[in-house]
């Protein structure tokens, strides 16, 4: 039995996690009750009891829960942003490369990657590996994600009239300072010299998500071809049981819908391109809630417990 605390579980990626977690026997699940979850003394005890925690909580909170540790054997997934450029944590991306699932198996401390690198990265890295796409390529990435990715506080601000930041907008954009947090760990697990832009928006939908990376093939290497493109692709996650490759390019496709893969913890990647254009549409969709964070979650707490990679994901 693994022993896992998982420490913010009453927020919106703590929640989906507990659920896939509950029920399981090959866990030992500790959550704290409402009047101890933000007790530091209790999450400390907590800590000292646990194999593995699960860090659910705003940055500060996931840094303070990695302090109360520090002197303890526990190990840490951590879904915040405070560590996925840290270069003493692992990066919880098992298909970012070959080897590296082993990599987070074996590894203390793992950073649960940002939902909306969970698409760029997997559209991105293995083109960069295989010489397909420059790391200096001048990248644009656009997404699109459902409320649920900005927490409590958003899901509030679209269902809750009363609330101070209430708002009925069915699409906005945001991120217009140009300086997401998310930049970063884009950039440095992609292997990019130069950093992308990144135009973040939210949709009136709860959960779910479209993340697109438009290039021209002007911008790419030589001999990177439309097929080529989608060859490294499916070659990257050949036998994955959660990132898909979709084989259907056709042009003619009516729509791909934010609702896509949501509710799911899966990954679906599409090469859509216009070859005699020189244009490709490199576009991923997940769930921020699933591969974007709980089945991500999962999967890492999975490998780290020497425990089938799958066991609780909704595949
Ligand atoms: N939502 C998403 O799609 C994704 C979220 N993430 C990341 O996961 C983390 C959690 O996000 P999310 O679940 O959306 O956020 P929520 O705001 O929904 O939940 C955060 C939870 O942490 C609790 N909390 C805050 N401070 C403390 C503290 N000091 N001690 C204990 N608990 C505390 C909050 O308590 P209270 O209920 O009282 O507010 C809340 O329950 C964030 O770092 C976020 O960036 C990552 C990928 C996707
Ligand atoms: C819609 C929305 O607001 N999304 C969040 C990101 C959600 C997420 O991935 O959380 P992490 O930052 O921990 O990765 C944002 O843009 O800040």
């Amino acid at each position: 039995m693994v022993k896992v605390f998982v420490d913010g579980s009453v927020g919106t990626t703590g929640l989906e996690i507990v659920e896939r977690l509950s029920g399981r026997p090959d866990i030992t699940l500790h959550l704290l009750d409402e009047a101890r979850r933000k007790d530091a003394a209790a999450r400390a005890d907590a800590l000292a009891e646990a194999d593995i925690a699960i860090l659910c909580l705003p940055d500060e909170a996931a840094r303070e829960a990695v302090a109360l540790a520090e002197t303890l054997p526990v190990r840490f997934i951590d879904a915040s942003t405070a560590h996925r450029v840290d270069p003493d944590w692992t990066y919880g991306f098992p298909e970012l490369a070959p080897g590296h699932a082993a990599r987070i198996a074996g590894a203390r401390r793992v950073s649960n990657p940002g939902c909306y690198p969970t698409g760029f990265l997997a559209l991105v890295a293995p083109l960069v590996r295989e010489g397909l796409l420059p790391a200096g390529a001048p990248l644009t990435v656009h997404a699109t994600s459902g409320y649920s990715g900005g927490g409590k506080a958003m899901i509030a601000a679209f269902e809750e009239a009363g609330v101070a930041d209430a708002t009925d907008t069915a699409f906005h954009t945001y991120g217009l300072s140009l300086s997401h947090k998310h930049v970063p760990e884009m950039q440095r697990h992609a292997g990019l010299t130069l950093a992308p832009i990144f135009a973040p928006a939210v949709a009136r939908t709860y959960r779910g998500m479209i993340v697109e990376v438009p290039l021209h093939l002007a911008l790419c290497s030589a001999d990177a071809t439309p097929a080529r493109i989608q060859a490294a692709l499916e070659a990257a996650y050949a036998g994955s049981p959660v990132v898909e490759v979709a084989r259907d390019q056709a042009l003619d496709r009516a729509a791909l819908r934010i609702e896509h893969v949501a509710g799911t913890d899966r990954l679906a990647l599409f090469v859509f391109s216009n070859p005699a254009a020189g244009h490709v549409r490199l576009v991923a969709a997940l769930d921020n809630l699933g591969k974007g964070a709980g089945g991500a979650a999962v999967q890492n707490l999975n490998l780290m417990a020497g425990l089938p990679e799958t066991a609780g994901l909704r595949l």
